[in-house]
C-alpha cells in the first residue's frame, strides 16, 4: 500500500516533468496494479559462469526494488557498459519500465537491467511493479508530448502489452526496439 502510493506520486513527478496534465497518467495508474517478485540469489563458487537474472527491461510503468541485504549483485547498462548499483540499507531503487518510455514518447527511456551472482553470499532482492489499473488501457505516446511530432513506439493496449512481454524471453531490450516505429 505504502509503495503504491510511492510510486503514485513519482508518477505524478513524472507527468509535471514530462508538461502533461496529472490526469493524463493517474487515469492510466491510478489504483494502479502491482506486483512483487521476490528473487533470491543462492552463491555460487563459480559465479562469474552464470547469470542470476539475464539483461531485461521491466514491462511496467515504475519499479521499485529493495535490495534487500546489503550483497551487490544489481547492474544497469549505460551506453553499451553495465554498473553495478550499490546497496544502500533501507533505500528504494525507482527503475522506469517499457510502459513509461512509450507513453513519454522515449523521453524516459526504462533502464536495462541484470542481476549477477556473488561467490560466497547469497543476495535477496525484492521487486514490486507498477503497472496501469486495466488491461484496456491505450498505451502508446501520449499527444501532449509529441506536440506535433511523430510516435516513435506502435499504440497497444496494456494486454496486448503484457501478451508480448510475457512472450518474450527476456533479453535486454528486445521487445522494445520491435515496438519502435
Ligand atoms: O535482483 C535485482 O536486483 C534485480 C531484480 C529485477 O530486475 C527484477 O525482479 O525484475
Ligand atoms: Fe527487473
Amino acid at each position: 500500500m505504502e509503495l503504491k502510493s510511492v510510486a503514485g506520486t513519482l508518477l505524478e513527478v513524472m507527468a509535471k516533468n514530462l508538461g502533461v496534465a496529472p490526469e493524463e497518467f493517474s487515469t492510466i495508474f491510478q489504483d494502479q496494479t502491482q506486483a512483487v517478485r521476490f528473487n533470491y540469489y543462492p552463491p555460487c563458487p563459480r559465479a562469474d559462469e552464470v547469470l542470476g537474472l539475464s539483461p531485461h527491461t521491466d514491462g511496467s510503468g515504475l519499479t521499485l526494488l529493495l535490495q534487500v541485504n546489503d550483497v551487490e549483485g544489481l547492474h544497469i547498462r549505460k551506453g553499451g557498459n553495465w554498473f553495478p548499483v550499490k546497496p544502500l540499507p533501507g533505500a528504494l531503487i525507482a527503475n522506469i519500465g517499457d510502459i513509461i518510455e512509450i507513453l513519454s514518447n522515449g523521453v524516459y527511456k526504462s533502464v536495462e537491467h541484470r542481476a549477477i551472482i556473488n561467490t560466497k553470499e547469497e543476495r535477496i532482492s525484492i521487486a514490486t511493479f507498477h503497472g496501469p489499473r486495466e488491461y484496456s488501457a491505450l498505451i502508446g505516446p501520449l499527444a501532449e508530448i509529441m506536440k506535433g511530432c511523430k510516435p516513435k513506439y506502435v499504440s497497444m493496449s496494456y494486454g496486448e502489452f503484457m501478451k508480448a512481454y510475457l512472450s518474450t524471453k527476456l533479453e535486454g531490450r528486445r521487445l522494445m526496439e520491435s515496438l519502435k516505429l
